[in-house]
């Protein structure tokens, strides 16, 4: 029997599990790391956090977002919870990446992450998602370089974060499925040490439409979006700066509803202009002071 026969019975008698080739379609599953812990003591120009950053208040934050994470109706898996010292570890979007025929393993650009692709791979382990494949070094690609335009279309920023040898080796795993990949080089912005990957700036709202700070698009990925008939909605510019990025991290759980990070009302009103519902949340010690909003800090693992 073909094996997507084979699957779609699987699917029929079991519920499918995982399986995501699509930045909006309907959150169903997602993997999240607390912040209580893995935050705890972590100490701020180690992680390159801003002055803002306090644990306790991460936590209660993280708390929120996980709240009106469930109450859309996705159900959240929980990595591992310990005091491991690996603070980044609750940005679950990046050490690995979901296809609809199982997780790809990467392998983090930020040398203080390196471990946070085995915690995943041990999430997946006692989930039942199969593995796909896995990014080796001296390769290094992160999720949130990573952007689903369509279903059989990955795009990769190339930058601090993700290079071209783990970008090959995403294009090696999943050409044979059909899916085409294409790297995009991402400007130095504010340095090594900073974090900004493809998805600090776009945010995709649903399969036609999409929230960007145009000015820091790769111009080819921004040609691309157009010419595949994508909507941009412009993130106000003033915001997307006073936020470090953060006003433009949106995430979808199904298409035109989203959760953003509060604060930001023109980048808000621009988004519900474009028909979307957005719920907001307090994210100032957490995802402004870290350089990570809401995308960042879940792993889809089934949308559909
Ligand atoms: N997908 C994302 N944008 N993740 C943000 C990660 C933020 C984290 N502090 C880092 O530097 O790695």
């Amino acid at each position: 029997m073909p094996l997507a026969r084979r699957e779609d019975d699987l699917n029929l008698q079991t519920g499918k599990m995982f399986g995501s080739q699509s930045m909006a379609a309907p959150l169903k599953r997602v993997l999240m790391r607390r912040a209580g812990s893995a935050m705890h003591g972590a100490d701020r120009e180690t992680w390159h956090y801003g002055p803002g950053f306090d644990a306790e208040r991460a936590a209660k934050q993280h708390q929120a977002l996980a709240e009106l994470v469930a109450a859309s109706g996705a159900s959240i898996e929980w990595l591992d919870d310990a005091q491991d010292g690996l603070a980044d570890s609750v940005f679950t979007h990046d050490p690995s990446l979901m296809t609809d025929h199982g997780a790809l393993i990467l392998s983090m650009g930020k040398a203080l992450r390196r471990t946070e692709p085995s915690l995943h791979e041990a999430a997946y382990s006692r989930m039942g998602v199969p593995i796909l494949g896995r990014v080796e070094e001296p390769g290094t690609v992160e999720g949130g370089d990573c952007v689903w335009v369509d279903a059989k279309t990955l795009a990769i920023g190339r930058g601090v974060r993700t290079n071209q040898h783990g970008i090959q080796q995403v294009a090696n795993l999943l050409s044979p499925l059909g899916i085409e990949v294409y790297g995009y080089d991402l400007p130095l912005w504010h340095g090594e040490d900073a974090c900004l990957h493809l998805m600090s700036v776009i945010s995709p709202l649903a399969d036609d439409l999409a929230l960007v700070y145009a000015p820091l698009l790769p111009a080819a990925f921004y040609q691309m979006l157009k010419a595949r008939g994508i909507k941009l909605v412009e993130g106000d510019a003033e915001e997307f700066h006073l936020s470090h990025g953060l006003s433009l991290n949106v995430l979808p759980t199904a298409p035109r509803k989203v959760i953003a990070v509060a604060g930001f009302p023109k980048t808000r009103a621009a988004m519900e202009a474009a028909g979307c519902t957005v719920e907001t949340f307090e994210a100032d010690a957490l995802c402004i002071a870290c350089e990570g909003g809401p995308t960042c800090l879940t792993r889809p693992v089934l949308r559909q």
